[in-house]
């Protein structure tokens, strides 16, 4: 069998990936080729239903492709079982739309829940973990501003606490691929902005590569080095954020009959 290269400064690398749900007529991606290099911060731009999920979860193996070839981390995930794709999920941290917290626990406690990937059998309560990982999760709610906050309870919290948690708990896997599946879409503009914000500034603090799906255009630009449209499970555009046009985002947005690369000027 020929051997696919993957050039070693990618931290993702998708090629031609379709995926098709068991009944569903219309694959959800539909040919999806990605390269992403370590470090950068890219937004996946899209309507609902245009495959920015199905994409980001395909990056940490809650969903297997159809078809396709894919790296992550220097590693194919699809080859994986067992201790070895838990390994891998402590690499690669997903921050959620509605936060995934455990409400009743403490907002210390959901952080530790990021770590569980690297402890022998179950824990339940603060005093099963370790002195140095109590310490290390506080240390991740203090960096989102949480410190104060680290005994309540996370059912307690506003939206936007909730998901400094959630990204508290991301950062305590000490990932190097950090996957946000509309991180910012359940909260008001003001959390929304102090999210984006911390998760700009902790993931160059610590090198990480981030792929974050967004459906706001303006806040993509200004917070993305990188914005990929998607439509119809098909990347439509590719670009530098700075570069993105109007006419890159009506491909997006525009009425059914344009979905490919139509020359004409949105209306
Ligand atoms: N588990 C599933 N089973 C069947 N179809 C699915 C499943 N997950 C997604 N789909 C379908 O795949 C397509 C892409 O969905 P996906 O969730 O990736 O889009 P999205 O851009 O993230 O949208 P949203 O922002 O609404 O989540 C949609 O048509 C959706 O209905």
């Amino acid at each position: 069998m020929e051997a696919t290269t993957h050039p070693a400064e990618l931290a993702v690398d998708l090629r031609n990936i379709t995926k098709s749900f068991d009944g569903s007529a219309v694959p959800a991606l539909a040919g999806i080729d990605l390269a992403v290099p370590y470090r950068q911060r890219l937004v996946l731009l899209g309507l609902s239903g245009s495959g920015k999920s199905t994409t980001l979860r395909l990056l940490n193996r809650l969903h297997d492709p159809s078809t396709g070839d894919l790296t992550v981390l220097g590693t194919d995930p699809l080859a994986m079982r067992g201790r070895q794709l838990r390994q891998f999920r402590q690499r690669v941290a997903f921050v959620f739309q509605h936060f995934n917290l455990v409400g009743r626990l403490s907002a210390i406690e959901n952080v530790l829940a990021g770590g569980l990937g690297t402890l022998r059998g179950p824990r339940s309560g603060l005093l099963m973990y370790p002195n140095r990982m109590r310490l290390a999760a506080l240390e991740q709610l203090d960096r989102v501003g949480l410190a104060d906050y680290a005994f309540q309870r996370a059912g307690t919290l506003s939206g936007g606490q909730q998901q400094r948690v959630g990204i508290a708990r991301a950062l305590f896997q000490q990932p190097e691929l950090l996957l946000a599946d509309e991180p910012v879409a359940s909260l008001d503009p003001e959390s929304s902005r102090q999210v984006l914000d911390i998760l700009q500034q902790v993931s160059e603090e610590d090198g990480l590569t981030v792929i974050c799906s967004l459906h706001q255009v303006e806040v993509a630009i200004d917070w993305a080095d990188r914005i990929v449209g998607l439509r119809g499970g098909q990347i439509v555009f590719d670009r530098d954020a700075g570069d993105v046009q109007p006419d890159d985002v009506a491909l997006i947005y525009r009425a059914e009959e344009s979905k490919a690369h139509t020359p004409e000027a949105p209306e």
